[in-house]
């Protein structure tokens, strides 16, 4: 066991008996020693992305990392959806090797992720045109009521706005019976107030849900509002640099000293303060 790893274990002493029984259980997501590095085109140098990277989500976890620009944290997700094979290393998913797509990951993009030329209903039902139609409908029913679009099932995608649409790929994803969410940036395209009222759904969903969700974003304040672990990345080749705790009750204030503590302490292992400057050091 290495020493992120070790972190990990000793970070689950004094949470709750939910979370305490989720730690119990075998991770949902298992990466160890992993490495990718892209090969350069033409005469450009290979871009090395990954270095040892390794960490593991619990069954029903929220998950979210964060890092800088360009750090590699949607080609780490690409390696967990089997969108992209590493180099070097193992990415485990609910026991398996992970070795291309599969139905039950899915994931959440930032924009663009609903299918035009379907109504709101038959995008919340596409992922179980396979099963019979009672079911579906009343998944497309149950789900489009969760995420608040009931009386928009006939609607197009082109007549909502930018939030209405991620809530359509939201039920999309909870429909089709993923249990592992990978979601991308899913409200970096949002506006302020939107975006606030997204996460605090989407934490009601989840916590009515328990899915496994792995975040990815910028935005340190959204992860500290949303999950139960951050995970630090470095600059690219990246590594889990560290991971915190956020052992807050939900929903978060986010003028809670303790939730400001959290916040910070992230900023300051990226370097940064909270007001975007660079602090000059990260630890
Ligand atoms: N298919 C690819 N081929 C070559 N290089 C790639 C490929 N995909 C990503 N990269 C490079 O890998 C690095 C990491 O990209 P990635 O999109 O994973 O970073 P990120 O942390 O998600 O960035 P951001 O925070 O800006 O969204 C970048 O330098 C990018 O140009």
């Amino acid at each position: 066991m290495n020493a992120a790893m070790d972190k990990m274990g000793g970070a689950h002493s004094g949470r709750s008996n939910a979370n305490a029984a989720s730690a119990a259980a075998s991770p949902v997501i298992t990466v160890e020693d992993l490495w990718l590095t892209f090969p350069g085109r033409r005469a450009e140098e290979p871009i090395h992305v990954l270095e040892n990277v390794q960490f593991s989500v619990r069954p029903g976890e929220f998950v979210c990392i964060v890092g800088p620009s360009g750090c590699g944290k949607t080609t780490l997700l690409n390696v967990l959806g089997g969108f992209v094979k590493q180099t070097r290393g193992t990415a485990v998913v609910e026991g398996e090797a992970v070795q291309g797509p599969h139905p039950s990951r899915i994931f959440v993009f930032q924009e663009n992720g609903v299918f035009p030329w379907l109504t709101v209903e038959d995008n919340i039902g596409f992922g179980l045109l396979n099963r019979p139609k009672a079911h579906r409908e009343k998944q497309v029913r149950h789900y489009t009521e969760m995420v608040g679009l009931s009386g928009f099932e006939k609607a197009y995608p082109r007549e909502l706005s930018g939030g209405m649409r991620q809530r359509v790929e939201i039920a999309r994803a909870l429909a089709a019976e993923a249990h592992v969410l990978y979601m991308d940036e899913p409200f970096g395209a949002l506006d302020f107030l939107t975006r606030l009222k997204m996460r605090a759904d989407l934490v009601r969903i989840w916590q009515q849900e328990g899915r496994t969700i792995l975040f990815v974003t910028h935005d340190i304040e959204e992860a500290v509002q949303l999950a139960d672990r951050v995970l630090v990345m470095s600059k690219r080749p990246a590594t889990i640099k560290e991971e915190v705790i956020v052992d807050l009750p939900r929903p978060r204030n986010l003028d809670d000293a303790r939730y400001l503590s959290v916040r910070d302490r992230i900023f300051s292992i990226m370097g940064m303060d909270a007001q975007g400057g660079t602090t000059g050091k990260s630890h």
